[in-house]
C-alpha cells in the first residue's frame, strides 16, 4: 500500500529507529509498502521513519529505469572516505526544498537484505549520498539540519504555512 509520508517539521521525524529483531513476514510486508510508497512519491530512497515506523529499514532505487530496488535492514556504515562531495539533496519529507549538503564521497555499508542475509555494499556518488541521507533519517535527522538556521527557519515557516492551507482545503 502507498503510505502517508511524514512532513517536516513533524516531531516524529526526530525519532531514533530501533534495530529489526528478525526479518520476518511483517518486515517483508513493510518493505513492499515502502517500495510502493517510494516509487509512487518518485523518490530514490525512503526510510521507515518517514512513514512513522521506527525500525531500521531503508529502501533505495537510484536506477534510471526505476527497477533496481535495494533493501537495507539494520544498516551501518563500516567505512566512509575522507573525501567529501557536495550534492544537491531533496527529501520526500521536505517537499519542494533542494539544497547542497556535504557527504562522504564513498561509503561501505553492512546490512541485512530482504531475505535476512548479511550484505556488504560499496557505494559512491549518488548511491553513497542517498545511503547517508537515509541512515540520517533512522537517527531522527533530516537534511535541513545541515543548512544554516536562517534557511532552516524559512523552510519550517514555509512548510507549516503550506500544511495550514492544506488543512483548510
Ligand atoms: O527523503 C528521502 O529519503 C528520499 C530522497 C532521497 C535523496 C535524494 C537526493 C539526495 C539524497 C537523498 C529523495 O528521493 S528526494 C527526491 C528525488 O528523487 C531527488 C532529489 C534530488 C536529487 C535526486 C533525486
Ligand atoms: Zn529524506
Amino acid at each position: 500500500a502507498v503510505l502517508p509520508i511524514l512532513c517536516y517539521p513533524d516531531p516524529r521525524l526526530r525519532t531514533v529507529a530501533r534495530p529489526v529483531a528478525s526479518v520476518d513476514a511483517r518486515i517483508q510486508a513493510l518493505v513492499a509498502d515502502m517500495l510502493e510508497t517510494m516509487y509512487d512519491a518518485k523518490g530514490i530512497g525512503l526510510a521507515a521513519t518517514q512513514i512513522d515506523v521506527h525500525e531500521r529499514v531503508v529502501v533505495i532505487d537510484v536506477s534510471q529505469e526505476r527497477n533496481q530496488p535495494m533493501v537495507l535492514i539494520n544498516p551501518e556504515i563500516i567505512w566512509a572516505s575522507e573525501e567529501k562531495q557536495e550534492g544537491e539533496e531533496g527529501c520526500l519529507s521536505v517537499p519542494g526544498i533542494y539544497d547542497g549538503v556535504e557527504r562522504a564521497q564513498a561509503v561501505r555499508v553492512r546490512a541485512l537484505d530482504a531475505q535476512g542475509q548479511e550484505r556488504i555494499i560499496e557505494a559512491e556518488g549518488l548511491l553513497a549520498v542517498c545511503i547517508q541521507h537515509e541512515l540520517d533519517h533512522l537517527m531522527g535527522k533530516v537534511f535541513v539540519e545541515y543548512l544554516s538556521p536562517l534557511k532552516r527557519n524559512r523552510i519550517k515557516t514555509k512548510l507549516l504555512k503550506q500544511q495550514r492551507e492544506e488543512a483548510r482545503a
